[in-house]
């Protein structure tokens, strides 16, 4: 391999930036999130569980009111913080923690045209299940929102598709109202089964109806929880309190976890045949629509009972309502409909063996309090360029390898850059091989966040596609490009999690002939020095620029004099040079010269560089 000399050339002392987080990051820079506020918005939100609610939800829409002119106004006032609409109701303690980063405009019950017309003004989107975050939302944003987040857990109402293509990243919060969603199930549970709501609703008819309204216990009595995640498995533990038998179908749910509760795993056959109760907690995914429908009722215990407290969308409405007429099913107990609210004349609704409630399973103070501090955090957050530990739609990352790696990241995305302005115009790109030389094992080298800045450098330059984390495989895949990394073990310091990053393109032509590798790759090489990315290598020539402005690589015969020759030239233009390298194949042979330069220089500038005698070929770079 060629030798490298390096001159230094004095340059400014520019700290790299941190391009890290691609779009999700150029961010407002007057956020200061700390865990301090966030204890403090805590404390505060307590006071309305303490008996107080009415008074103070009072007092809190006068506030609000007053926060959203301020708000507005200081939207008009051309405030270059970002702003989040909240589209439905969110806690005071989110509303409290998004203010502090960002213009927050609460517009609630807009309809999807004034969404659309709004949705280009917002960085961020904050929703629950009443709004449908469509293609047609993603669309109307015209690349400006960079994150929606779902204030709470199902997100089928936001099409995760068009996000991901967008590139917008959609975050939720998964936790926050598990157990008011298990508590509900509970309530719902019972309260079918003792007819509670059927009891009330005569009552207040002024009858009393006590032969009617007999009920069945719940001791002794076999549950199925179908889905045992989160809040299945908390109904599960509850039901144990009450004396049920639980079992649970879940296909993804590990069986010592169940065991731990004293529920057995079961299969979806064996665990809507054989139980008194059916409580569906999974998701709404195609696999789980209409789970339940007229197959799967005759295939049950005639008199079974049934709580939706997931999605609508996971029973076949229409065939349950048959299975109801028909007695298969004694009763239900539902939360959640296909469509929300439902139409006026449902027979569901209205079937006297049914009790309704309207979405009420996250709805309780507490953890509407706590679903707004989690789904506000998630935003500023992502909005701050930080990788989201709730991510619905991008790789997680956890932090410390995401910091570690975030010099890397740099690198990473100015050799996609660099590699594809080396592509001769017309050779399509395709294949695309990264190569990381690392002491680390793979396994502990997590290098998805590379992988999507090697895209962002290669796509980005020459399409108007602006890609992210979130978008990043997605769009290789669309323009055909096929990313296949490797790791070659490097004999370093495990501290260090990278020796070097390389971006080879096979089977393209280049418009700069010394790119082109032994192999017949156009091939770059870098590494991180003092945290700055340097180009190390170009096809088979070792060179050392830093990468930061921009790059002049010439081809030349190795002599005397060429580096003054070049750098007079640029002189006269004012072009500032930071770095000069050359790389040789043997003295007085050919080499490769890498010029960093501060300014771009103009074309006239460049033709006198070409016209150098030595100079056999050059490529001007942008970074
Ligand atoms: N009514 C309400 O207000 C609320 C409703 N929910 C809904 O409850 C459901 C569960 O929420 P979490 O427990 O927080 O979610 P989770 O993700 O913790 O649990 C879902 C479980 O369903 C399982 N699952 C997936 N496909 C399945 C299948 N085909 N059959 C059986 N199990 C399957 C998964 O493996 C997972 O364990 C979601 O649909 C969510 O939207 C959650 C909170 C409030
Ligand atoms: O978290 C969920 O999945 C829920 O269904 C809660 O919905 P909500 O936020 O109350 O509209």
């Amino acid at each position: 391999m060629a030798s490298s000399k390096t001159i230094p050339f004095p340059r400014p002392t520019t700290t790299p930036r941190s391009s890290l987080l691609l779009s999700l990051s150029n961010l407002n820079s007057s956020s200061s999130s700390s865990s301090i506020s966030f204890l403090r918005l805590r404390c505060q939100s307590r006071s309305p569980f303490l008996g107080q609610a009415a008074r103070l939800e009072d007092g809190a829409s006068a506030i609000a009111a007053v926060q959203r002119r301020r708000d507005l106004q200081v939207a008009a006032a051309g405030d270059p913080r970002p702003t989040v609409l909240v589209a439905e109701k969110l806690g005071e303690a989110g509303l409290a923690l998004l203010r502090e980063h960002a213009n927050v405009d609460c517009s609630y019950q807009l309809s999807p045209e004034e969404l659309c017309a709004k949705i280009s003004l917002c960085d961020a989107l904050i929703v629950r299940s009443g709004t449908k975050v469509t293609r047609e939302v993603f669309e109307a944003a015209r690349g400006r929102l960079r994150v929606v987040g779902r204030a709470g857990v199902g997100i089928d109402n936001v099409d995760l598709q068009a996000a991901t293509e967008l590139g917008c990243l959609v975050v939720n919060a998964p936790t926050a109202n598990t157990i008011a969603a298990a508590e509900h199930g509970i309530a719902l549970l019972a309260a079918m089964a003792r007819n509670v709501a059927q009891a009330d609703a005569s009552m207040k008819t002024e009858k009393w109806q006590r032969n009617k309204y007999v009920g069945v216990s719940l001791v002794g009595k076999t549950l199925a929880v179908m889905g045992f995640g989160k809040v299945g498995s908390e109904v599960a533990r509850r039901a144990k309190g009450l004396g049920m038998r639980v079992i649970a179908h879940d296909p993804y749910a590990p069986a010592d976890r169940a065991h731990a509760l004293g529920v057995e795993l079961v299969s979806f056959d064996e665990a809507i045949a054989t139980s008194d109760f059916i409580s569906l907690h999974m998701p709404l995914t195609p696999d789980t629509s209409k789970i339940l429908n007229d197959n799967t009722f005759a295939k049950m215990q005639k008199g079974v009972r049934i709580i939706n407290v997931a999605r609508g969308g996971v029973i076949d409405e229409d065939a349950l309502v048959r299975a109801l007429d028909n007695g298969t099913v004694a009763q239900a107990a539902l939360d959640v409909f296909t469509e929300e609210p439902p139409p006026k004349d449902s027979k569901l609704v209205k079937h006297e063996n049914v009790t309704v409630t309207p979405h009420l399973g996250a709805s309780t103070m507490e953890a509407q309090e706590g679903v707004a501090i989690e789904i506000a955090e998630a935003v500023v957050g992502a909005l701050k360029g930080e990788l989201s530990a709730t991510a619905v739609n991008a790789p997680m990352v956890p932090s410390k390898v995401f910091s570690e790696l975030s010099p890397y990241v740099v690198l990473a995305e100015k050799l996609g850059r660099l590699a594809v302005q080396l592509v001769a115009g017309g050779s399509g790109i395709r294949l695309v091989k990264v190569v990381y030389t690392s002491t680390r094992d793979p396994d502990d080298l997590d290098t998805r966040i590379l992988r999507a800045t090697i895209t962002k450098g290669i796509v980005e330059p020459i399409s108007n596609v602006f890609v992210n984390i979130v978008n990043a495989d997605y769009t290789a895949k669309q323009r055909g490009l096929r990313i296949s990394e490797e790791r070659v073990f490097h004999d370093g310091s495990p501290e260090i999690p990278l020796d070097s990053i390389q971006v080879c393109f096979s089977n393209v032509e280049s418009k700069f002939a010394s790119a082109i590798s032994d192999s017949g790759d156009i091939r770059v090489e870098g590494r991180v020095k003092d945290g700055v990315p340097h180009l190390t290598l170009v096809g088979s020539f070792s060179v050392d620029v830093s990468l930061e402005g921009n790059i002049i690589l010439c081809r030349q015969v190795d002599q005397p004099g060429m580096i003054g020759q070049v750098g007079n030239i640029l002189g006269e233009k004012n072009v500032n040079i930071s770095f000069m390298s050359v790389g040789r194949t043997a003295r007085k042979k050919q080499a490769i010269m890498a010029i960093g330069v501060d300014e771009e220089p103009d074309k006239e500038t460049l033709r006198k560089i070409g016209k150098i005698p030595a100079i056999e070929e050059f490529v001007f770079l942008k970074l």
